[in-house]
């Protein structure tokens, strides 16, 4: 018999893990799935029961929370030679990776979807010796993005970060990053350096609209000290899907990257806060297989 494991993280997004797992043990059970279910009580949880998971054979995992709890699960196949499928029921407040993969951010719908035959590989990136499925962030303006309060995003989701964005965009300070990137070097001042794998960042799904998850292409965005005006045009861009046309934005796309600064700077990865610069980042192609909805 097939064996899943569901991981449910409780305190996602409106705290309503609980009430779909066993809509999600219904559905993998009608297809003669053995399932077994774990509750996540707190940091690490996840990625534990995700190394089991890959040790014991288990043919695939159910990651039932926000980008956080997904990110901790994918670091549990770090380094593992059998890495379980992959499915997503999206209850966080951004949900990036799902949006990314046009899941349904919809969690009844989301569970249907989980009986789909069709599976995708999709990139995933590595950052020092941790994995990420989506985005590194670095800079002083990371650094404001990962306080925005989870009040905040519950209440306005991806504009509490639009807010606190322009907000601090402008009073952070910028500082000299040094990128080095598959033998080229980017050397300048900046307030904020992004690493895509995904089209959708901070829930913004039109952030990186280049980005597929399965190009093996890391996408970078460096914004260049900005004044205030400009600053309203970068929130426009934002929204609309032109960052990597904006005069005060440098675009390019890699596959090893390592960025430093003289200065102690931190970053935010996948969303949550992650380590301080120096950091080398690079792209494992199509390195997981994740369950998308039937085409039709
Ligand atoms: N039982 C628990 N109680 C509190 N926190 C938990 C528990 N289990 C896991 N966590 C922590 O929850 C965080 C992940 O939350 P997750 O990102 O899934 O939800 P979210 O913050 O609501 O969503 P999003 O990232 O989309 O904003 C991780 O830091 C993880 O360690």
């Amino acid at each position: 018999m097939r064996q899943a494991m569901i991981i449910s993280n409780p305190s996602s997004g409106k705290e309503e893990a609980q009430q779909y797992v066993s809509q999600v043990q219904a559905i993998l059970e009608s297809q003669q799935y053995q399932v077994m279910i774990n509750e996540t009580a707190g940091v690490g949880d996840a990625t534990s029961y995700c190394l089991d998971a890959c040790q014991g054979g288990c043919d695939l995992v159910i990651s039932i929370g926000g980008d956080g709890t997904l990110h901790e699960t994918i670091n549990g196949m770090m380094d593992q030679k059998h890495r379980p499928r992959l499915g997503i029921v999206p209850l966080g407040t951004v949900n990036d990776f799902a949006r990314a993969l046009h899941l349904s951010l919809d969690p009844d719908e989301a569970i249907k979807q989980l009986g789909s035959e069709q599976v995708r590989k999709v990139d995933l990136g590595k950052i020092n010796d941790r994995l990420f499925a989506n985005v590194v962030a670095a800079g002083s303006l990371a650094e404001a993005l990962s306080s925005v309060s989870s009040e905040d995003k519950s209440k306005l989701g991806s504009l509490a970060y639009l807010k606190e964005g322009l907000k601090d965009l402008v009073s952070s300070p910028a500082n000299p990053l040094k990128i080095e990137y598959d033998g080229l070097t980017w050397e300048g001042e900046s307030p904020l350096f992004l690493a895509a794998l995904t089209n959708s960042v901070g829930g913004f799904e039109k952030l990186s609209p280049d980005a597929v998850v399965d190009d093996g292409l890391i996408h970078c965005f460096v914004i260049r000290n900005i004044s205030v005006f400009n600053s309203l045009t970068l929130g426009t861009s934002l929204l609309f899907g032109h960052l990597k046309d904006h005069k005060d934005v440098d675009y390019f796309t890699a596959r090893d990257i390592r960025v430093s600064c003289t200065e102690s700077v931190h970053t935010n990865v996948d969303g949550e806060e992650g380590p301080a610069l120096p950091i080398q980042i690079s792209v494992l192609p199509q390195h997981i297989e994740v369950i998308v909805p039937q085409e039709t």
